[in-house]
């Protein structure tokens, strides 16, 4: 399986040039990439255009020839930075988790998510345990690839270090594609085959 950014173009604003310009990517199943640069060159424009929540203005994302199909589960699986950005702040963690239908139980346990958790709101969570939900969420039966987009930068070095030792076992488990967006140099040679520098492939 493979993910593939075809030439895209995106601007937020369309009467300027574009943020993002003929951008080509090709991204592999078992392939571990980071993708580097400096700050707002458009590094989470990406993850959200290859994980189908942006459209490109000019040019294709696709999965193994595809374009990604707007419903059911995405197989690109984005985990942002903020995870209270991406749950529902009126469901009980018990819902947010019901939402991801088929998801294997025993990574909860895994990535350290309690019981009693399951019961509280996000904004009864820590910022890491509400990150681990997303990223349990994130690794559902149907996903492929998994963006993680500075995925562990707010948290200490310990919970970092456990959350990203269960995406790398899951990721080599199942084979799947993982991109890692990050501005730690370190992570990013430790752990990816392959690094990206958004500014020496931007307009290109
Ligand atoms: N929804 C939006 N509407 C308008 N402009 C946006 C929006 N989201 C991001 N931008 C702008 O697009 C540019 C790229 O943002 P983006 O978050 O993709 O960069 P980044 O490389 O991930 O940055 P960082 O490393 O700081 O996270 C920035 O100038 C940002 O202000």
């Amino acid at each position: 399986m493979q993910l593939e950014a075809n030439k895209i173009c995106f601007g937020y604003n369309r009467k300027e040039s574009y943020l993002l310009n003929n951008i080509s990517l090709t991204f592999k199943e078992g392939e571990k990439v980071a993708i580097v640069g400096p700050s707002g060159y458009g590094k989470s424009t990406l993850a959200k255009l290859l994980s189908g929540y942006l459209a490109p203005v000019k040019g294709r994302v696709l999965l193994d020839g595809k374009p990604l199909n707007p419903k059911g589960v995405c197989p690109v699986q984005l985990i942002y930075q903020h995870p209270e950005k991406a749950i529902n702040p009126r469901f009980r963690m018990r819902q947010v988790l019901e939402e991801a239908k088929g998801l294997d139980l025993t990574i909860l346990k895994k990535i350290g998510i309690e019981e009693e958790w399951l019961t509280r709101f996000p904004r009864e969570l820590s910022g890491g345990e509400l990150q681990r939900f997303c990223v349990a969420r994130a690794l559902l039966p149907e996903a492929r690839f998994l963006i993680a987009d500075e995925m562990s930068t707010m948290l200490d070095v310990i919970t970092q270090a456990g959350l990203w030792n269960v995406v790398l076992e899951e990721v080599k488990r199942r084979n799947m594609g993982l991109i890692v967006i990050t501005h730690n140099m370190h992570l990013a040679t430790q752990v990816c085959d392959r690094i990206i520098d958004i500014s020496a492939i931007n307009g290109f």
